[in-house]
């Protein structure tokens, strides 16, 4: 974030409502700027800073110990940052008002064992101090797949449904940003797609989401944009075009001659192994570098036997951000 972004944030926290009101724009759900957590002579988190605008999924990514729920940690206020600030909705994380617009299913999560499913709700419902109809509660726990234990006592729960109780009760008061650290690790395949489909359902809600896991298939699917952590630092960050821009098509040709090969080279740059071809796209091709790239080696007399798009997984871009294969976009 520049300094002019931050100013801007700042800008609307102290002048204008955070709700947007007054003709400008709402303020981000999350601004963090410098962020930096020591923990003894270890440094967990380091001059971290990111934005999550209203409405998008901000997936946090990065190796075990990389500082993701210590970020997580300081931007809910449970854990006080060395240096830093942190607004949520625009507020102060201390604020009340936007600690109440916010659910939070933390990574090690615990619900009282002796209260039921139901009961556990309308506990967080009180404490958000928010106005919830029992059919609304009633409604988030079926949306969490434990309408029929509704009454049963939490201590008999398996740990995929304390989970699944867990995302009820960071969804149960009407949140406008959602934290989820690690929603799926004890989730079964079902539920983790129940999960995929409840962060997509709040995006189109405008709810923000931050969400930390370690199921790269599942951000790639759900995430705006993602921001890799390494060591405490921000090792890269981007929307996933970005982060994935580099795209390439694959076509398996016979026939293929050196004027082919120059029509190849003039779409991108090209790898040939056998009779497949690489060609690599720029990131803001329009969609017709392809389809006339084919019909201009047809009109050349080559065959064209396959095209297959490619593109670098976001599994593939965390690993070679990780290991510095490559220079952080
Ligand atoms: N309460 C604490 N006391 C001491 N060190 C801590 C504490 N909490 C976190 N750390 C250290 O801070 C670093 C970052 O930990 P953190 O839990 O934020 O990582 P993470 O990215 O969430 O990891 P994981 O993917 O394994 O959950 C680690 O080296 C960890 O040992």
């Amino acid at each position: 974030m520049t300094s002019a972004d931050a100013a801007t944030v700042r800008g609307v926290t102290s002048d204008a409502p955070a709700d947007g009101l007054g003709g400008l724009p709402p303020s981000p759900a999350v601004w963090c700027s410098g962020l930096r957590k020591r923990y003894g002579r270890r440094t967990a988190v380091d001059d971290v800073s990111f934005t999550v605008a209203r409405g998008e999924v901000l997936g946090l990514l990065g190796p075990n110990g990389a500082g993701k729920t210590s970020v997580i940690k300081m931007l809910l206020g449970l854990v006080r940052p060395d240096a830093g600030e942190v607004l949520l909705l625009g507020r102060r994380s201390s604020d009340p008002r936007s600690r109440a617009a916010v659910g939070y299913l933390p990574e090690l999560f615990r619900y009282q064992p002796w209260l039921t499913a139901a009961e556990v709700l309308d506990l967080h419902v009180k404490l958000a101090g928010a106005e919830v109809a029992p059919a609304e509660r009633r409604e988030c726990l079926a949306l969490v797949g434990l309408a029929a234990r509704a009454g049963d006592r939490v201590g008999g729960f398996s740990k995929g449904m304390q989970q699944r109780l867990g995302l009820a009760v960071a969804l149960v008061a009407r949140p406008e940003l959602v934290v989820l650290d690690e929603p799926t690790s004890a989730l079964d395949p079902i539920g983790r797609v129940d999960v995929r489909d409840i962060v997509l359902s709040l995006k189109s809600r405008g709810v923000a989401v931050l969400l930390n896991s370690h199921l790269i298939g599942e951000v790639e699917r759900v995430c705006d944009r993602v921001v890799i952590l390494d060591e405490g630092r921000v090792a890269a960050s981007g929307t996933l075009a970005e982060l994935l821009g580099q795209r390439e098509v694959r076509l398996r040709l016979a026939g293929s001659d050196a004027r082919a090969e120059d029509r190849m080279r003039a779409a991108g740059s090209m790898a040939r192994s056998g009779d497949w071809f690489t060609v690599q796209l720029s990131s803001d091709d329009d969609g017709v570098t392809v389809p006339d790239l084919v019909r201009d080696l047809v009109a050349l007399g080559v065959r064209v036997h396959a095209v297959e798009p490619v593109r670098i997984s976001l599994e593939e871009r965390l690993l070679a951000v990780l290991r510095h294969e490559e220079p952080a976009p």
